[in-house]
C-alpha cells in the first residue's frame, strides 16, 4: 500500500513498550477512531455545516447529510494521514506518545489503507452525490493538511501553522459549494476568518507546550524566535481577524442576529490577546492568559459560526 515497513511506527523509532501487531491483527476500532482526530474535526464539521446552512439555497437534507458527512470522513483521512506521516514526532511528544502509531497499536500500512479508503471514498461521494466543486474543494483541503502543512513546511518552518492552517479554513467553503456549486463573498470571509483564527488559537497554545515542541525539533515559533515575539503575533493576527469576523455584518451581508453576538465575542477574543501580548510569564503555571485565550478561541469560532448561519436562516 504505501511502501512503508509495516513496524508499528517509522524505521528506527522505539515501540514505547508495545509489542509489534501480528500482521493478521486488524486493530481495535477506537485506534481507528482515534487516528481521525475527532475532537479537532468536531469544530472542522461544525464550521462546515454552519458554511452549508449559511448558503442561500435550501439544499435536500439527504444531500447537505451527505456532504456534510464526506468533509467530517474526509477530514478524519487527513487526520490519519498526518498521524501516519509523522508517527516519528509524535513518538516523541508526552502530548501525542500515546497515540495508536507511536505507542504501537497499530501499524503504519494500517493507517495508511483505512486513512486512503476513507479519502477515496468520501471525494468518489462528494463528486458523485453532491457536486464537483465540493469534491475539488475537499481534496485541496485534505492536499493541504497533508502534503503542505505535514509533509512540506511543519518540520521547516515556524509559518508553518499560518500557511498550511489554510486546509482548516477549507470546510465552510466546501459547505457553502456543496449547497450552491459556487464560492461567493461570505464563504471566502468565513474562509478568512478561520485562516486569521489559526494562528492566535495555535500559538496560545504552543507557548504552554513549548518544551513538548522543542523536544521534537518542530520549529514552532515559541520555540523559533521565543515567547515574547509569539506573544506580539498572537495579537498581530487577532487584529486582522476581528476585522474580516465583523466584515460580514459591516458589508451588510448579514443583520444584528450575528452583529451583536460577532461583536461581543471579538472584544472578549481581543481583550484575550492583549493580555496574552502583555504577558511576561516564562513558565506554563503563569501563563493563565494563554489558557484562557486557546480554550477560548474553540468556543469563539463555535459560537461566531453558529451566530452567521442563524443570521442567515433568519434573513432567508
Ligand atoms: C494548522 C492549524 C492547527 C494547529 C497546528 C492546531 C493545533 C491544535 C493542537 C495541538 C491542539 C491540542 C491538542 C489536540 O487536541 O490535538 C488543538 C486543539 C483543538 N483544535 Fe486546533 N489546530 C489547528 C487548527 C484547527 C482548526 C482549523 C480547527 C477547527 C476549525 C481546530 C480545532 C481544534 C479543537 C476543537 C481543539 C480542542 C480539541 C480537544 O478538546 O482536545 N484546530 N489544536
Ligand atoms: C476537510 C479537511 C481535510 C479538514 C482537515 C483540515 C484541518 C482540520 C486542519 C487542521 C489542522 C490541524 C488539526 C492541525 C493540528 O496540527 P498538527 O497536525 O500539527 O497537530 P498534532 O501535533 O496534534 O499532530
Amino acid at each position: 500500500m504505501s511502501g512503508a515497513p509495516t513496524s508499528p511506527v517509522a524505521p528506527g523509532l522505539p515501540l514505547a513498550g508495545a509489542a509489534p501487531l501480528a500482521s493478521t491483527d486488524f486493530g481495535d476500532w477506537r485506534d481507528y477512531l482515534a487516528l481521525t482526530k475527532p475532537r479537532v474535526m468536531a469544530l472542522v464539521v461544525f464550521t462546515a455545516l454552519m458554511g452549508l446552512l449559511a448558503a442561500p439555497v435550501a439544499v435536500h437534507p439527504v444531500i447537505g447529510f451527505t456532504a456534510i458527512l464526506c468533509i467530517a470522513v474526509a477530514g478524519g483521512a487527513a487526520g490519519a494521514l498526518n498521524q501516519w506521516y509523522e508517527a516519528d514526532l509524535d513518538a516523541k511528544m508526552k502530548r501525542t506518545r500515546g497515540r495508536p502509531l507511536p505507542a504501537g497499536r497499530l501499524t503504519r500500512d494500517q493507517a495508511f489503507g483505512f486513512a486512503m479508503f476513507l479519502a477515496i471514498g468520501s471525494v468518489t461521494i462528494m463528486a458523485l452525490a453532491v457536486n464537483l466543486a465540493a469534491a475539488g474543494l475537499l481534496v485541496l483541503s485534505i492536499l493541504f493538511y497533508v502534503l503542505v502543512y505535514t509533509v512540506w513546511l511543519k518540520r521547516r518552518t515556524p509559518q508553518n501553522i499560518v500557511i498550511g492552517g489554510a486546509a482548516g479554513a477549507f470546510p465552510p467553503m466546501i459547505g457553502w459549494a456543496a449547497a450552491t456549486g459556487d464560492v461567493t463573498l461570505l464563504p471566502l470571509l468565513m474562509f478568512g476568518i478561520i485562516f486569521l483564527w489559526t494562528p492566535p488559537h495555535f500559538w496560545s497554545l504552543a507557548l504552554f507546550v513549548k518544551t513538548d515542541y522543542r523536544e521534537a525539533g518542530v520549529p514552532m515559533l515559541p520555540v523559533s524566535h521565543g515567547l515574547a515575539e509569539t506573544r506580539r503575533q498572537v495579537l498581530l493576527y487577532t487584529l486582522p481577524l476581528v476585522t474580516a469576523a465583523l466584515a460580514p455584518w459591516a458589508l451588510g451581508l448579514t443583520g444584528l442576529v450575528y452583529g451583536i453576538p460577532a461583536l461581543a465575542l471579538n472584544i472578549v477574543f481581543l481583550a484575550g490577546a492583549v493580555r496574552v501580548a502583555g504577558n511576561r510569564a516564562e513558565d506554563p503555571a503563569g501563563m493563565k492568559a494563554e489558557k484562557q485565550l486557546f480554550a477560548f478561541s474553540i468556543l469563539y469560532l463555535f459560537a461566531l459560526f453558529a451566530a452567521l448561519a442563524a443570521d442567515r436562516l433568519v434573513l432567508a
